[in-house]
């Protein structure tokens, strides 16, 4: 038996949920460049638990579920202010409270293919409850409830701030949920799909991948990159700074990718985004920052921006706490997350790998007294 480093390059399973091939990213066939310029974000969560776009009829009937179902039991809002909440990290938290919430829902263990469903539709209407009511309990603030004639993209927004948001913002938070909805099998995905495969529950299979995502090799890499800008300060830095952590050979955070070889299709649309709302803010330091960055990393390590890159500016520019960016993430991937929690139940079959032993041989137990 010989390992492959990081499951490098193993298939591990079927799936019809998002592929990616020749570095094209699709949601069941649809580019995803397509989605990002028309989809709203509730399209791409019924395209992925359900296998099509919707009707009108059945895009209204979701988002009529979601809004119903996006309260939170008081218990676990509650349970929020037990925490030392101004030193927890938020993922820490919302993996705590998401993990709560299967103690409320009377259905957390029924197996059935319909409560499965309904209990998606729950948790990704809950998840942006959660995240909006930690980061404002922290700060003092009462919890806002969503508002009904408001969309998945600006309510977030507007739980958060208390404000409606304008146009524009609501666009671009709209766009960065549709391109972190799903992306095959990437390490919380998958984290997802090896839970649930022992018949453990959809709170445990999202639980599991909230810790995945929270790391900074993965979903964690967008408030790294915030870090970084922070620190570098100005367009002159960017230079010593980047060459430094080269020559000491630390990782530039939101660069490479594990599958994508000529680059992440996603990031384009990000950093689109960031250059037009760090121009509103006034502050292009940070486009202009992130793109003198880039010209260094690419053409010096032949390492293209990923997906979490760009989005560190346009969540910046939108005003959001730097370390509700992982958070926000997995608003948006809770709903891959679930696509395939469903998937692996239909066709189920336990995950369990081999590892390749590269301990000593065979040894013979000495008692604790004789042991020298
Ligand atoms: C949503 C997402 O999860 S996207 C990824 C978010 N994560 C990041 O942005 C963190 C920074 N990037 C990385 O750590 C990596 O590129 C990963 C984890 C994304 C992919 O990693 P892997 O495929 O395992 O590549 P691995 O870490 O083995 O790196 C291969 C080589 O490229 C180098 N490398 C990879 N990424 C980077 C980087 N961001 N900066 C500098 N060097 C890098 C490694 O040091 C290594 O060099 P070596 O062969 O000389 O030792
Ligand atoms: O696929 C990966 O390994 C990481 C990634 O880009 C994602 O999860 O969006």
């Amino acid at each position: 038996m010989t390992a492959t480093r990081g499951l490098e390059g193993v298939v591990a399973t079927t799936s019809s949920i998002s592929s990616i091939i020749d570095d094209t990213l699709t949601y069941v066939g649809y580019n995803i460049d397509d989605l990002a310029e028309n989809a709203s974000f509730e399209e791409v969560i019924y395209l992925l638990w359900h296998g099509q776009l919707p009707t009108a009829g059945q895009l209204n009937e979701l988002k009529e579920q979601l809004a119903k179902d996006a309260a939170v039991p008081q218990e676990v809002l509650n349970q929020f202010k037990t925490f030392p909440i101004n030193k927890v990290h938020p993922m820490a938290a919302i993996r705590t409270a998401v993990s709560s919430l299967g103690l409320f829902d009377e259905e957390a263990d029924v197996m059935e293919k319909d409560a499965n469903y309904r209990k998606a539709v729950r948790l990704q209407a809950k998840l942006p409850t959660l995240v909006t009511a930690f980061a404002r309990i922290r700060k003092g603030l009462e919890p806002i409830a969503p508002k009904r004639d408001l969309g998945f993209a600006a309510n977030f927004l507007y739980m958060l701030t208390g404000e409606e948001p304008k146009d524009i913002a609501v666009e671009a938070f709209n766009k960065a949920l549709v391109l972190h909805a799903d992306h095959e099998l990437n390490a919380s995905t998958f984290t997802a799909r090896v839970c649930v495969a022992t018949l453990s529950d959809v709170y445990s299979g999202v639980t599991a991948a909230i810790g995945a995502l929270k790391g900074p090799l993965h979903g964690g890499a967008n408030e790294q990159v915030m870090k970084m800008l922070t620190e570098i300060g100005s367009v002159e830095n960017v230079d010593s700074y980047i060459h430094e952590k080269l020559n000491n050979k630390e990782k530039i955070m939101g660069f490479g990718h594990r599958v994508y070889r000529k680059g992440d299709p996603r990031a384009k649309h990000l950093r689109e985004m960031s250059e037009k709302l760090t121009k509103l803010t006034g502050e292009s330091h940070f486009y202009e920052m992130s793109t003198k960055i880039e010209n260094i990393v690419t053409s010096e390590k032949g390492l293209p921006p990923n997906v979490d890159f760009y989005s560190a500016s346009v969540y910046h520019s939108l005003g959001i706490d730097h370390d509700l960016f992982t958070p926000i993430f997995a608003v948006s991937r809770v709903s891959g997350w679930l696509a395939h929690i469903l998937e692996q139940y239909e066709n189920n079959r336990l995950i369990r790998p081999r590892a390749d032993y590269t301990g000593p041989g065979m040894q013979t137990y000495v008692p604790v007294e004789k042991r020298g």
